[in-house]
């Protein structure tokens, strides 16, 4: 996969989520001399990342700059105030990426004044090269900037295509924000064990080995998740036990992340005001 198409990269908003994907390019090989930062305030360890790598960082948009890709990743609540001021570095071959949740490609393309727009939704997992990212693209991306951006997203992990824009809401209250559930399951998990009677730091040992470990054996696995499920499962054992309570018809694992979801989703169409 080669990054260089995709420079000039323009990146407005180097925090969580643009950082980490700035990370996961330059250890793909990305050239930082084709990369400027736009941001007045990125937190410290990316500030010293930009700063080792010789990167240009600006506190606004450079008038002498025009993006090959600008991708945006501030929140959704500036973006009124942001695009207008990110215009000097759109020009008519530049294709903008989004990356906020929420903010539709209809704000996007008004902000910018350009039609040449992909929204999309990454997670944190791309930090480690490790995430997903869902995408949809309008008919003014031609077929090779799909394919930088396909290049660019999928540098941090996997990338998919919708033809929907709804369903990047969707994506948002699964992939995008699912990152924090299964985290919130570890912290669950290791609650449960303190309240069964263990240590607090073994019981966080405990739920982060299982959570990490179950994450890397799926990841490896041919099976499906039903499957690594049921090997776990012996009939009438412990894991039945716990499964009736987690599967049940009422109250039930399932019945509580479709809600968990469909709130996220909600938001996700709430934030684009
Ligand atoms: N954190 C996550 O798990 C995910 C976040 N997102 C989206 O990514 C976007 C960024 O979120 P985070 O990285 O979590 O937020 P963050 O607060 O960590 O980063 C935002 C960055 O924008 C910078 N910024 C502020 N004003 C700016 C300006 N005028 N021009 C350029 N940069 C400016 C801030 O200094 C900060 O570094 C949001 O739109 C969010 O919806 C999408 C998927 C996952
Ligand atoms: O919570 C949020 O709004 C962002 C978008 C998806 C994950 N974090």
């Amino acid at each position: 996969m080669s990054l260089a198409a995709a420079t000039p990269l323009v990146l407005a908003g180097s925090g969580k989520m643009g950082g980490a994907m700035l990370a996961g390019w330059l250890d793909m090989g990305l050239d930082p001399a084709g990369v400027t930062v736009i941001d007045p305030g990125p937190p410290p360890e990316i500030a010293n990342l930009i700063s080792q790598k010789g990167i240009r960082l600006e506190a606004s948009a450079p008038d002498d700059v025009t993006a090959a890709v600008l991708l945006v990743a501030v929140k959704p609540q500036m973006m009124g105030d942001v695009l207008p001021a990110l215009r000097p570095v759109v020009g008519s071959e530049t294709v903008v990426v989004s990356i906020a949740a929420g903010t539709t490609i209809a704000t996007l393309s008004v902000g910018l004044g350009t039609d040449n727009v992909v929204r999309s939704i990454p997670n944190t997992p791309a930090q480690v090269g490790r995430g997903m990212t869902v995408a949809v693209a309008t008919c003014d991306v031609g077929r090779a900037q799909r394919a930088v951006v396909t290049d660019l997203l999928s540098a941090v992990g996997k990338v998919g295509w919708v033809e929907d824009e709804e369903l990047i809401d969707a994506a948002t209250g699964v992939s995008g924000s699912g990152p924090a559930y299964v985290f919130f399951l570890v912290e669950a998990l290791a609650e449960a064990g303190r309240a069964a009677g263990l240590d607090a730091d073994l019981a966080m040992t405990l739920a982060r080995q299982t959570v990490t470990g179950a994450g890397e054996l799926l990841h490896r696995s041919d099976l499906d998740a039903a499957t690594l499920r049921q090997n776990v499962t012996s009939p009438g054992g412990t894991t039945a036990a716990a499964l009736n309570v987690l599967m049940a018809e009422e109250g039930g694992l399932a019945g509580l992340m479709r809600e968990a979801v469909a709130a996220a989703t909600k938001r996700s169409r709430e934030l684009a005001g």
